[in-house]
């Protein structure tokens, strides 16, 4: 039986989860190695989520280091489908300002350093990425900034960059010049990972700064990041609490089907360990 429904991970800033009931804590392992964290499992508005901490509780992992397959196959064998992520990001437009929440519909990949896929070792899979994050669940993340009272924005190009050292001006321009939106360090690996575990996924981008490029404002650093990010704990707890309590029972949409015609391999010559290691996410294709 599924232990939770709905994912959240928290990001920079938000390592707990207000709210919740019937805590107990929960390490999951996997053929991918450690997740970042325990997993706080618990009840929140009526439903059961699976909350971890991306930097681990204490901000311990770097993006570079973070073990996203774990982290994402975890959410999977606990029997979460749908995934709401919490991120810091700094604003690459005028109009993103320090504490307003967008949520993005598109990525720009700027990492070098990770791995974002569960194939390989015997099994090709391709699946389609053009519409990244779950449209149901980027929806009612708007939905909730509203109902909250706090400013929402739906859509628009998150870079995802390797970090952790913030970008120089000339990348933060070049990003700009793209028409890109928000800049941060995690979400396009699971974003990815997700998609392949048929999760749904979309994430909540919390603004903390105006990155390096604003000339009206100093360059980006952490005490100015953290300091926005203590003035929108509350707001971002309060929005992902809506969020979860307005979310659709049943999906509707195709991220629960997105490996059906993925799989390029030959069911035939799928090496039996990698099929072991994947069952979870390929069972029901092969
Ligand atoms: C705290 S500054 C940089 C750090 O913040 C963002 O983290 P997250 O996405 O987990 O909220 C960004 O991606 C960097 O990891
Ligand atoms: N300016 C920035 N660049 C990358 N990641 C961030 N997270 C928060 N602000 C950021």
């Amino acid at each position: 039986m599924s232990k939770a429904e709905i994912g959240i991970i928290g990001g920079s800033g938000l390592y707990a989860m207000p709210g919740l009931s019937n805590i107990r804590e929960e390490r999951v392992t996997t053929p991918f190695g450690e997740p970042s964290d325990a997993f706080i499992l618990g009840d929140l508005e009526g439903r059961k989520v699976a909350f971890l901490a991306r930097h681990g509780r204490g901000h311990r992992i770097l993006p570079s280091e973070l073990n996203f397959r774990a982290n994402i196959y975890a959410m999977k064998a606990l029997g979460v489908e749908r995934i709401l992520s919490v991120s810091a990001v700094g604003s690459l437009k005028e109009e993103h300002k320090p504490t307003d929440f967008v949520v993005p519909d598109q990525f720009i990949d700027r990492t070098f350093a990770r791995v974002s896929t569960f194939f390989g070792e015997g099994i090709v899979a391709h699946v389609a990425f053009g519409d990244p994050v779950c449209a149901t669940v980027a929806d009612t993340f708007t939905s909730a900034c509203k109902a909250v009272g706090v400013v929402g924005k739906a859509g628009g190009t998150y870079v995802c960059m390797e970090g952790p050292q913030f970008s120089t001006r000339a990348e933060s321009n070049l990003y700009r010049s793209w028409g890109a939106d928000v800049i941060g360090m995690t979400n396009l690996q699971e974003a990815k990972l997700a998609r392949e575990a048929e999760i749904c996924y979309a994430t909540m981008a919390m603004v903390t700064d105006y990155d390096c490029w604003h000339e009206g404002h100093d360059d980006v650093t952490i005490d100015q990041i953290v300091a926005v990010l203590h003035q929108n704990a509350e707001n971002a707890a309060k929005v992902v609490r809506a969020a979860v309590a307005a979310m659709p029972e049943t999906r509707t949409c195709g991220c629960g089907e997105a490996l059906k015609f993925a799989i390029l391999t030959d069911r035939k010559a799928i090496p039996a360990e990698a099929r072991k290691k994947l069952a979870l996410l390929l069972d029901k294709y092969l």
